[in-house]
């Protein structure tokens, strides 16, 4: 089924030809799917699988800091590329002075792709439409930065059209879901017929090292980063009988952090991508989210009651969620669907919370999302930056509709 066209009469003012161009109702995620490399390592076996492939076991005092942390975690499993073969066959990977940035870059290129084509498909099978409908696609990523990017393998591994308008969004760690998120909503209400393939896919292969004395922040991202793609497919005015409106996205916003710059940093270095995670960002967030969602519920003109949501938050950390929750007032719980892919997966950047979402459907799916109305979709990343989606839980979810 072809995308409806956007026409006005002959001779229409430029406004007439606008008003033509843009869809009538909020753009809607219509299907979810997600993939995961095949190997799976659990948190139990982290610290020792960690310090043999980097032959770090001479640094004892790291390893059990690790250990720590990974009991502390909230993650029972995390998937991932980085096995004894790959570092095998690139030993370089093992410590962060050696160059090893052009092989890196080289097999996540490849990699990373074919993981969001993997998601992709299930969104595209589960949508029932033609992957030729796709009419735009934007891939977030941090891992393979290069040119022509991971965007157009998508496209050709999916079998888009040649004229779907792609956009890359790069280096926005864990906030990128909920910013391809947001461009969608805009591109999808913008342009009437726009059926707009969200794909987020990351590897930790990109800033896979060894531990260093001195650099705990090392520590702390080995043992909560995960591997994983979630491709999700945004659309306005739903084809009645063949698409299914999961979540009607009725705001977005961004928020920056003042004086934050440092707290969260990412940088590609000779020997893979650099990391720094402050450790008062859990804080730093419970100290600003409600301000984010007052301005959200503020904007549509909603008086929300914050125990009356549902939450997709992205689960940086367990502590982020804990201190989340605390701060909003709410229940013990109220985080479920966050903390269940934070234990499953692990924080997968960017992707995370794309797995949330689709975690949250199966709730409402399981449970008939009974009363569940208004939510909202949160993730953060460098900047220190804010993503806010306010949902509505759409028809496709509604028991009788
Ligand atoms: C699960 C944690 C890590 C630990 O649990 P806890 O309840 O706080 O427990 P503790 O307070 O006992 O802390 C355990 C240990 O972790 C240490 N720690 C606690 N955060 C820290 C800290 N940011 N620094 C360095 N030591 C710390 C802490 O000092 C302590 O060390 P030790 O006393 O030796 O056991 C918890 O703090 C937590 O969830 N933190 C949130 C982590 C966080 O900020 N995430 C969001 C940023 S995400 C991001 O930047 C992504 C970058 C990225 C990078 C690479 C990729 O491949 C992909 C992405």
């Amino acid at each position: 089924m072809a995308p409806v066209p956007a026409t006005a009469a002959a001779g229409s003012s430029t406004r007439e030809i606008r008003r033509a161009q843009r869809a009538d109702g909020p753009a809607a995620v219509l299907a979810i799917g997600t993939a995961n490399p095949e190997k799976c390592v659990t948190q139990d076996e982290y610290a020792d699988f960690y310090f043999r492939i980097t032959n770090s076991d001479h640094l004892p005092e790291l390893k059990d800091k690790l250990s720590r942390i990974c009991n502390k975690s909230g993650i029972e499993k995390r998937f991932m590329y980085v096995s004894d073969e790959l570092m095998e066959a690139h030993p370089e990977f093992a410590d962060r002075h050696l160059p090893s940035l052009d092989a890196r870059v080289e097999i996540a290129s490849k990699n990373v792709p074919e993981l969001a084509a993997a998601a992709s498909a299930k969104a595209i099978a589960e949508w029932g439409r033609p992957a030729t409908d796709i009419t735009h696609l934007i891939f977030s990523t941090y891992s393979g930065v290069k040119a022509p990017s991971g965007d157009r393998l998508l496209a050709s591994l999916l079998g888009l059209r040649p004229t779907v308008s792609r956009t890359v969004l790069s280096l926005h760690g864990c906030y990128g879901g909920g910013r391809a998120l947001q461009l969608a909503k805009e591109l999808a209400e913008n342009n009437r017929g726009a059926r707009v393939l969200v794909a987020c896919a990351e590897s930790t292969l990109i800033a896979f090292y060894g531990p260093e004395v001195g650099c705990n922040d090392i520590i702390v991202g080995q043992a909560l980063f995960g591997d994983g793609s979630g491709a999700v497919i945004v659309g306005a005015d739903p084809v009645d009988a063949v698409e299914r409106p999961l979540f009607e996205m009725a705001f977005a916003s961004q928020t920056t952090i003042p004086d934050s710059e440092g707290a969260i940093t990412m940088q590609y270095m000779k020997g893979g991508m650099d990391y720094h995670i402050a450790s008062g960002v859990p804080e730093m967030l419970a100290g600003n989210v409600e301000r984010c969602l007052a301005h959200a519920f503020d904007s549509v003109g909603v008086a929300a009651k914050w125990k009356d949501l549902f939450w997709a938050v992205h689960p940086g950390g367990r502590r982020i969620l804990d201190l989340i929750e605390e701060a909003l007032g709410l229940e013990n719980g109220a985080m479920a669907a966050s903390r269940q892919v934070l234990s499953e997966f692990g924080n997968m950047s960017g992707t995370t919370v794309i797995f949330v979402l689709n975690e949250l459907r199966r709730r409402f799916e399981a449970d008939g999302a009974e009363g569940a109305d208004w939510g909202a979709l949160m993730a953060f990343g460098p900047g220190v930056t804010v993503e806010t989606v306010l949902l509505r839980v759409a028809s496709g979810l509604k028991p009788n509709q």
